[in-house]
């Protein structure tokens, strides 16, 4: 308590900062480095004097800073050491009861996975030197992949985490090839080797068979008793190079992640690749040119501490009355006013896979959403967003997302963080079209359409080729599932690429298939097949020419245009009955009979039929002759005959809202 005190005191005369905001910020960093000062084996620290601690951070040199992300498939306890991680070098009190610090959505505690790539700046003594640690801990999901790849912009190196027991995933070897693309240094560490049935030595030889790794290499630690966590840091530091950045050159950072605060704005995470930064100074987007004034600098340590300036090679967080958040884009680069500055240019978002509309639940609530939503994609900058109307839904959005899960996340966020209540209608895929008709390639300036809406296809006579979306997909399972994953791959129109034992009871197989047979639910069959062994990860592979149809729906011979479906040829019967069926069970009963028929051009391929009311119109004939019963039931069937004909329909609002729901 003592020593926070001196070092806050400290601190405050030295900086001249009096500001209570900045004084909760130092005091955190004070109470850091009186921790690290506590700690057992910090005789290096005790040595140095509190000046010249204090020094170390405002000056730390290029050469004792690390930049770094935990990378790993889901579940193989990232967010556990970067908790560790954090204790050990005072960031957090142990015991704290918090778990997951570094999880802080609501999304994210409910549902136990990580969806956001969250920083904090560490400090760690070694060799009797203090250390800047930049740590990033990444989500291990294939939907989150974008925030794997924003993240890696910002580092030199990985912390690349393997379960010891259910070894090496699809999306540890995905996540893997991200860093080596990116040359990034990698330090192998086996995770979880506290539980029984763990096999490190197993899992180390196939990282070795996988990745080339050396089995002497890979650490061996559990995260959730902190064993071993020190020798991650050491290794952290003597492996990963120092940033490679110039601080006498001009100013440039990268902006590599942003949100909004209701009082401040959008405020941008940047890492300084040249120069330096202080508050006061004028900063330029390169993006948009508009110039800012720096309002307020700050570390995460994961809260917020603010500082004066920020020298290159250091990640933080900057404040400049960006009001807009349309403004601040990820991967833009920054630089002085009135200074030119060439593009980081180190990352560029991956493209959405899946489409969905988003509508508000009345159009009162519009303005409302469109602000919640641009929001949520200044925090989320995978999702693409266009304007999109509806006869049914009116005005909305279609919003591009990296997967199923993706788009669940963001709604539940949009719900929890921004309460807003949107109608989400089916996902979809965005199939490209080569047109035939002359006229139609005159009006559209090209042969070629992407189309994610189905009401806006074409009509088949117009078009040349259809081609839908593929992904290379990476299936790790236990041999005794193959057979029946091979046999979901084939349903699910798969083309096997390549099959490789990684040892005697697991296989690597990689398959092409098309994107719309696994945005809904192939994932879950895969798990509920290998009874939740198997592992899942997809890439980007382009497009192929296929044979699609556009499923109409018609209810009573009028077509809904709402309804319509793209589906591949070969499956538009099974989804016409699916369709049908469930528009059975949510038309409310009329007056008339409702023919609902699911039809490609002319051709039916599926109906089921709404029988009507009928009032008992013999219920006043007592007794009597039977032709009399007869002519009052002809006269009512001849009536309805006609109310068929010119009635409009009454489909409810809702059911155009369930069937295009999942
Ligand atoms: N026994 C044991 N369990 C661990 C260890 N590390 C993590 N876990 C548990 O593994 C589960 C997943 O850990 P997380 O840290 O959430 O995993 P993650 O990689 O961050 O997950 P995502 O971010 O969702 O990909 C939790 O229940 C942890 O308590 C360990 O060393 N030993």
């Amino acid at each position: 308590m003592y020593k926070t005190i001196r070092w806050t005191r400290l601190l405050t005369q030295t900086t001249g900062h009096s500001t209570w905001k900045r004084l909760a910020g130092y005091r955190t960093l004070c109470t850091t480095l009186a921790r690290l000062e506590d700690k057992s084996d910090s005789a290096a620290a005790s040595n140095l004097s509190e000046d010249a601690l204090l020094r170390q951070f405002a000056e730390m040199p290029v050469q004792r800073i690390r930049n770094f992300s935990i990378i790993a498939h889901v579940d193989h306890g990232k967010s556990t050491l970067a908790d560790r991680v954090l204790e050990l070098t005072g960031a957090i009190s142990r015991n704290a009861g918090q778990h997951q610090v570094l999880d802080s959505l609501q999304v994210e505690r409910e549902r136990g996975i990580t969806v956001k790539a969250q920083t904090a700046s560490i400090f760690y003594k070694y060799k009797q030197q203090l250390y800047l640690l930049n740590l990033i801990d990444t989500p291990g999901h294939v939907d989150f992949s974008n925030e794997v790849s924003r993240s890696l912009a910002a580092c030199d190196g990985v912390i690349l985490l393997v379960d010891a027991c259910h070894g090496v995933q699809a999306q540890t070897v995905a996540n893997y090839h991200l860093a080596k693309q990116r040359q990034l240094a990698v330090v192998p560490v086996l995770n979880k080797i506290d539980i029984k049935h763990a096999q490190p030595d197993q899992v180390t030889r196939d990282m070795q068979l996988l990745f080339g790794i050396e089995p002497a290499s890979v650490l061996r630690v559990s995260a959730k008793l902190g064993t071993g966590v020190d020798q991650v840091l050491e290794r952290v530091i003597e492996t990963i190079p120092p940033p490679n950045v110039q601080r006498e050159s001009a100013f440039r950072a990268l902006i590599f992640d942003s949100w909004f605060d209701k009082y401040r704005g959008a405020l941008n995470l940047i890492y300084v690749l040249n120069g330096q930064l202080a508050v006061g100074q004028d900063i330029q987007s390169l993006a948009t040119k508009k110039v800012y004034p720096v309002k307020s600098l700050s570390v995460l340590r994961p809260a917020e501490c603010a500082v004066h300036g920020l020298l290159a090679g250091q990640v933080g967080l900057i404040a400049c009355n960006m009001r807009n958040s349309k403004e601040s884009i990820i991967g833009d680069t920054i630089h002085l006013k009135h200074q030119t500055a060439t593009a980081a240019g180190t990352y560029r978002p991956q493209q959405p896979l899946v489409f969905a509309g988003i509508f508000p639940v009345d159009q009162s609530k519009h303005v409302a959403l469109r602000s919640a939503i641009d929001k949520m994609v200044l925090n989320d900058s995978a999702v693409t967003v266009n304007v999109d109307s509806s006869p049914a839904l009116g005005q909305g959005w279609r919003l591009g997302f990296l997967g199923l899960l993706h788009m669940e996340v963001f709604c539940q966020r949009l719900e929890q963080e921004h309460g807003a209540e949107p109608i989400i209608t089916a996902p979809s895929v965005t199939y490209r079209i080569v047109l035939r008709n002359p006229k139609l390639i005159k009006q559209h300036g090209r042969n070629t359409l992407d189309i994610s809406n189905a009401a806006l296809l074409p009509d088949p006579s117009n078009i040349e080729e259809y081609h839908e979306p593929l992904v290379l997909g990476t299936i790790i399972t236990p041999t005794e599932y193959v057979g029946q994953i091979i046999g979901l791959c084939v349903e699910r129109r798969g083309l096997q690429q390549s099959s490789v034992n990684i040892d005697e009871s697991r296989i690597l197989m990689k398959y092409v298939l098309p994107l719309s047979e696994i945005i809904l639910d192939f994932h879950d069959r895969l798990k509920s097949l290998s009874s939740g062994y198997a592992s899942f990860s997809y890439e980007d592979h382009g497009y192929h020419q296929t044979h699609l149809v556009r499923l109409d729906i018609h209810l009573n011979g009028r077509p809904i245009e709402e309804l319509c479906r793209i589906v591949h040829a070969s499956k538009a019967t099974g989804v016409a009955r699916q369709m049908v069926h469930k528009l059975k069970d949510l038309i409310p009963k009329q007056m008339v009979q409702i023919a609902i028929q699911a039809c490609v051009g002319s051709k039916v391929l599926a109906r089921e039929t709404i029988k009507a009311y009928r009032k008992d119109v013999t219920a006043k004939l007592y007794g009597g002759d039977v032709t009399r019963r007869m002519k009052l039931l002809k006269q009512q069937s001849e009536g309805k005959k006609k109310m068929r004909m010119f009635a409009n329909i009454r489909v409810p609002h809702e059911t155009f809202i369930d069937v295009l729901k999942r």
